[in-house]
């Protein structure tokens, strides 16, 4: 599988709309690929609390609208990162989109765990409540965003649920590098599955970004790993070396806690 991250710098000198415009752009550019994703909340910044009521669209709305065109367009699978989602009927969300290659919406993923203590994302959106896995043609997606990569018992739901590998858009920032890529290499080792984690660059709200954005394989080595800014980092992987990691070392099938029969 032929996959790109696309790291988007996300600086407030741009407007929404003209991001929009950019990344559907740069979206095209990857024709070719089977799978592109896009980071978390790239349209306004993860750390841009105020921006989050003042751009909040409905599920459909104008981000996923630019964005299915341009997966059909491209004739890719498209994580298209997260968005503010604006539910009628609750609170916003932080809330993910994966699209087809025919542009049609086959997952949204609410993220569960929000970022901020008692501020920010943490007081300003709701917290979704159930994991998402999405089946590609050749492996399946298990979803988190950001922040859920610092809760494992997420992801070792999704194992249960049949992930085979972890897409994970997030603007981490720069201050806490050190942090995502050790947990990136972490959730690819303890649950023997693919990691796209895909960042933003830029600075917004005063947080420099820490890009980095990387790719793990499920023996916990690093595929790739992009730089600082906006980059587009495409890699190469066989997602069948999930089964096969599994099957060679199968640690996972020693698990006693949390699992209703163990079997030693
Ligand atoms: N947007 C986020 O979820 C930020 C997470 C973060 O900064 C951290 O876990 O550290």
């Amino acid at each position: 599988m032929r996959a790109s991250l696309l790291q988007v710098a996300v600086n407030e000198g741009e407007s929404v709309e003209l991001r929009r415009r950019r990344v559907a752009g740069l979206v095209r550019e990857q024709a070719g690929a089977d799978l592109v994703v896009l980071p978390e909340l790239w349209t306004t910044g993860a750390f841009a609390y105020e921006e989050f009521a003042r751009e909040a669209e409905p599920l459909e709305g104008p981000t996923f609208e630019a964005m299915a065109e341009a997966a059909s367009d491209a004739g890719v699978w498209l994580h298209a990162g997260s968005i503010p989602e604006r539910d009628p009927e609750g609170p916003l969300y932080n809330t993910s989109l994966v699209l087809s290659p025919s542009g049609q919406l086959a997952a949204a993923y609410r993220k569960i765990h929000r970022f901020g203590f008692d501020k920010g994302e943490a007081v300003l959106m709701g917290a979704g409540r159930e994991l998402v896995t999405v089946r590609l043609p050749d492996t399946t997606l298990g979803l988190g965003t950001c922040y859920d990569l610092r809760f494992p018992e997420l992801f070792r739901g999704l194992v249960d649920a049949g992930a085979e590998t972890f897409v994970l858009p997030a603007g981490w920032p720069e201050r806490r590098r050190a942090h995502w890529t050790l947990l990136a290499r972490a959730r690819a080792v303890e649950n023997q599955a693919f990691v796209l984690a895909c960042g933003t660059a830029g600075t917004h709200a005063g947080v420099p970004q820490a890009g980095h954005s990387i790719v793990v394989d499920p023996w916990g080595e690093v595929l790739a790993e992009a730089g600082p800014g906006e980059e587009v980092l495409t890699v190469e992987f066989d997602p069948a070396r999930t089964a096969e990691t599994r099957e060679q070392f199968p640690a996972l099938k020693d698990r006693v806690l949390g699992v209703e029969r163990p079997r030693r």
